[in-house]
C-alpha cells in the first residue's frame, strides 16, 4: 500500500476514535495531518460535530480555514483537549523526531498544552531507535544570529555535524514561521535522548529541538497491508 493511503487510514482511525463533540483540538503540520483535518471536517458536516481548532503552524492555520473549521489560538484556549500531529520518526518508546517541515517549536507548544497528544504516521516512520529511518538529522530551531556559533558548539559537544537548512525556491536559509533558522543535526551516536535534548536546549540561541520525548500518548501507524497499528507509550 502506498504511503499516502496508509497515512489516510491512520488519520481517519485516530480522528474517529479520539475526536469528540465540544473538544478544543490542536492541529499539527505536514502531509498526514491534512487527512485528519479532512476527516474532522467531514464529521462536522455529516454528524454536526462541534470542535474548535488551534493551529501549530501557518500551514495548519490555512488547513483549518480551507476546511471551514472554527479557528482559535492558545490565548483563547490555553488548555486543549487533544492535539494530533504527524512525525518524521517514532521509536519503540514513542519518542519522536519532528520538524521535517520546520514547524517543531509551535508543534511542541501545542502538543504540550493538550491533555492528550496523539500521533498519526505511516509504516515508514517506525523505528527501534531514533535515527534509524530519518536520515536528515534532528531539526533544531535557532535564533538567526546564533546559528554559526551553534553549529560549532553542537558538533564539538555532541559530535556529528549541524547544518543550516536551506530554503527551496528561495536563495538562502529556510526561515521558520517564527522568523528563525533550522539546524539539522546529523548525530553520530546518542544513547540518552532526554539528556541530549535538555543539553542542546540550554545552549544560548536554541529555541527548540525536534526531539519530542515522553510527549506522545498513542501513535496510529498506517501499515503496508492496509491495517492500522496502534501503539501506546510503554511507561503510561
Ligand atoms: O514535524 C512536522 C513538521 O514540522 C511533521 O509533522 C512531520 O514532518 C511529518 O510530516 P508528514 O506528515 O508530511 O510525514
Amino acid at each position: 500500500m502506498a504511503g499516502t493511503e496508509a497515512k489516510k487510514r491512520a488519520a481517519y482511525m485516530a480522528v474517529d476514535k479520539y475526536v469528540q463533540n465540544n473538544q478544543v483540538l490542536g492541529i499539527g503540520s505536514g502531509s498526514t495531518i491534512v487527512h485528519a483535518v479532512k476527516r474532522i471536517a467531514e464529521r462536522v458536516q455529516k454528524d454536526g460535530l462541534k470542535v474548535v481548532c488551534v493551529p501549530s503552524s501557518f500551514q495548519a492555520r490555512q488547513l483549518i480555514l480551507q476546511n471551514k473549521l472554527p479557528l482559535s489560538d492558545l490565548d483563547q484556549y490555553p488548555e486543549l483537549d487533544l492535539a494530533i500531529d504527524g512525525a518524521d520518526e517514532v521509536d519503540n518508546d514513542l519518542n519522536l523526531i519532528k520538524g521535517g517541515g520546520g514547524c517543531l517549536t509551535q508543534e511542541k507548544i501545542v502538543a504540550s498544552c493538550a491533555k492528550k497528544f496523539i500521533v498519526i504516521a505511516d509504516y515508514r516512520k517506525i523505528s527501534k531507535c531514533l535515527g534509524e529511518k530519518w536520515k536528515r538529522g534532528i531539526p533544531i530551531e535557532v535564533i538567526p544570529k546564533a546559528y554559526l556559533p551553534l553549529t560549532r558548539t553542537i558538533a564539538a559537544r555532541f559530535g556529528g555535524v549541524a547544518e543550516l537548512r536551506m530554503a527551496v525556491s528561495k536563495a538562502g536559509p529556510l526561515v521558520t514561521d517564527n522568523g528563525n533558522f533550522i539546524l539539522d543535526w546529523k548525530f553520530e551516536k546518542v544513547s540518552d535522548w532526554k539528556t541530549v535534548h535538555c543539553s542542546i536546549k540550554m545552549l544560548p540561541g536554541v529555541v527548540e529541538t525536534g526531539l519530542f520525548i515522553d510527549l506522545a500518548e498513542k501513535v496510529f501507524f498506517g501499515m503496508e497491508d492496509g491495517t492500522v497499528e496502534v501503539r501506546e507509550r510503554p511507561s503510561q
